[in-house]
């Protein structure tokens, strides 16, 4: 299995090194318009293989995709990371055109690859993604649900003093402040958490977890990249090894949860042809305002891009 991760900057050198050390592929390219630079990272990764004891085979290459041809899965995390004060929306214009000139690129060298996004703003850079690539909507996908799940997690296994592995969550809608958490479809270890904290601090885990990328902005100046590498890897996981996880993950939505055309974070089944279902949940009515409350959001940030687009 080869796997390609285009931006050898934060985000991509961890999904790479993951990709690596945990062994998930034979094979990763890590591409960078940077002269050197993915040439460096990638390198780097080989170097610590004799450590860390993995075969993964890492090699770079400035930006010739030849390099990248007959890849099985694409992790496209080119472009720039916010800073404080911005929001990721406020990364449209140049993120657009990077993911845009990447995804031609890609499928040019790769047209059978499943493609996932990590480029902000997530939700709308995996549309970009998806009507340049002209492929079939199970085959390009967002990664933000993994990431902004793992925080919600990882806060409740911190507030309870528990394992975060024996914490399961839920989450749907865009990757951004109108995200939506369920707490009803939220367990430690099987028991629901409702009945094992305050309403009052589940509330502020979820107020926090919607925040989550914006307060590690604040403290590091640029965006995460330890746990959003992790969680594009997994992703890549579920597919190569057709592991067939339930994950949130950003996908064009077809009627699901009423709503056509968006792309959206829903549960999803992901498998070797990528995303082998859409698992539609049965909302009660403030879940469903709060899922259209972010399907307006997204879709205005659409808009923006098809403007952009058709200029
Ligand atoms: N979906 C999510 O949950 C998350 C998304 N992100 C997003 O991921 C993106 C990357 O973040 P970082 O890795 O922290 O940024 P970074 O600045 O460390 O790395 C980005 C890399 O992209 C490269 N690049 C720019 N244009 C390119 C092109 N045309 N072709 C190939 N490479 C190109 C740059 O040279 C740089 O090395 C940002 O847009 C950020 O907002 C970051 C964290 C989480
Ligand atoms: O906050 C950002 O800009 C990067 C991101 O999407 C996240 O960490 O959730």
């Amino acid at each position: 299995m080869k796997v390609t991760v285009v931006g050898a900057g934060n985000v991509g050198a961890t999904c790479a090194d993951v990709l690596a050390y945990r062994e998930i592929v034979n094979e990763v390219v890590l591409v960078d318009i940077k002269e050197g630079f993915s040439e460096g990272k990638a390198l780097d990764i080989w170097q610590k293989a004799p450590i860390d004891l993995y075969d993964t085979r890492t090699t770079g290459s400035t930006n010739d995709y030849s390099k990248t041809a007959g890849s099985d899965v694409v992790v496209i995390t080119s472009g720039l990371p916010r800073k404080p004060g911005m929001t990721r929306d406020d990364l449209i214009e140049t993120n657009a055109g990077i993911v845009r000139s990447v995804t031609e690129q890609v499928v040019q060298h790769s047209p059978e690859a499943i493609i996932i996004v990590v480029s902000n703003p997530l939700d709308v850079m995996t549309y970009q993604a998806h009507i340049t690539s002209r492929m079939p909507r199970t085959k390009v996908m967002g990664m933000a649900g993994i990431l902004d799940t793992a925080r919600y997690r990882a806060f409740l296994a911190e507030e309870l003093n528990v394992s975060p592995k024996d914490i399961q969550a839920m989450l749907l809608g865009g990757h951004g402040d109108t995200m939506v958490p369920l707490p009803r479809y939220t367990t430690v270890s099987g028991i629901p958490v409702t009945e094992l904290i305050a309403k009052d601090r589940l509330e502020a885990i979820i107020e926090r977890t919607k925040f989550g990328g914006g307060e590690l902005v604040k403290l590091m100046g640029t965006s995460a990249w330890y746990a959003p590498g992790s969680a594009a890897a997994q992703m890549v996981e579920s597919i190569v090894k057709d592991q067939r996880h339930i994950y949130p993950v950003c996908i064009k939505l077809e009627g699901e949860y009423g709503i056509d055309g968006t792309y959206l974070g829903v549960p999803v089944v992901l498998g070797k042809n990528g995303v082998e279902k859409v698992i539609e949940l049965q909302l009660n009515e403030q879940e469903m305002e709060l899922m259209q409350t972010s399907n307006r959001h997204v879709r205005e940030v659409m808009d923006v891009l098809d403007r952009m687009n058709n200029k």
